[in-house]
């Protein structure tokens, strides 16, 4: 049986791929130190968009191969957090009217005339992921979302100091996501630590997890390559 210094070797090295998360792309170093231009800012809200809205569509696949319930009535709040409901907008509309603030009618973000083919490869190798690997393995790969709250202040703030020309009204999505994230984040690393028992299981979350910052990262060289300046 593994002791509970396993379960702390095994967290550990699932933080550690923190390492190759794209907060350290160029792309958001520059993002981050107000050196983008609109068009830069808005190349990469447009493409962000295909991330998002496939995001749901990640998450039932999840779904769909989990054969537990207590996981998959947990789980089913974040399609809705993406999808909104009837009587309330989700993440879905709040980055669309990100795209508003940043000058892109809802119209070119969604029907994906900005949208890059490397971009599309990459979100769509994450929902294919998701649908055919087992599904702890999938939510292994959700873990990026452990990294993501210190990136989105930081972004936040960065928006808000050298970005004045976007409105502010717009920034409503990263607010969302930094409680959000923690949250889904540490319901998954529990969800992966009570699943993950042997090393091989545990060698193959990692590899899950290091995937999805290839997957992120890759977004971010599809839009640097295309939007140089
Ligand atoms: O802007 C970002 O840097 C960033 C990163 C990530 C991430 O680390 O996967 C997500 C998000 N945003 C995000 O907005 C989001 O809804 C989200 C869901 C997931 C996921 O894998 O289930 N990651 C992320």
């Amino acid at each position: 049986m593994p002791t509970l210094t396993d379960t702390d070797s095994f967290v550990a090295a699932l933080r550690a791929q923190a390492r190759r998360y794209h907060d350290q792309h160029p792309f958001h170093v520059e993002m981050n130190a107000g050196r983008l231009s609109r068009r830069q800012i808005q190349g990469w809200v447009a493409n962000r968009f295909y991330y998002q809205e496939n995001i749901p569509r990640k998450d039932a696949a999840i779904l769909a191969n989990c054969p537990d319930r207590e996981v998959r009535r947990r789980w089913i709040r974040r399609i809705l957090d993406h999808d909104g409901t009837a009587g309330e907008g989700g993440g879905i509309d709040a980055w669309l009217r990100l795209g508003e603030a940043v000058g892109l009618s809802r119209e070119e973000v969604c029907d994906g005339q900005h949208l890059l083919p490397g971009v599309r490869f990459a979100v769509d190798a994450y929902v294919t992921f998701a649908r055919t690997r087992p599904w702890v393995e999938a939510v292994a790969s959700s873990l990026t979302e452990l990294f993501a709250p210190d990136l989105m202040a930081e972004r936040l703030a960065a928006f808000e100091r050298y970005y004045p020309w976007i409105d502010r009204a717009g920034l409503g999505y990263f607010r969302a996501r930094l409680t959000q994230a923690p949250r889904d984040s540490e319901h998954a690393l529990r969800v992966v630590t009570e699943h993950c028992r042997s090393a091989e299981e545990q060698a193959r979350a990692v590899a899950a997890l290091s995937f999805k910052c290839d997957v992120l990262w890759s977004i971010l060289d599809a839009i640097d390559h295309a939007y140089p300046d």
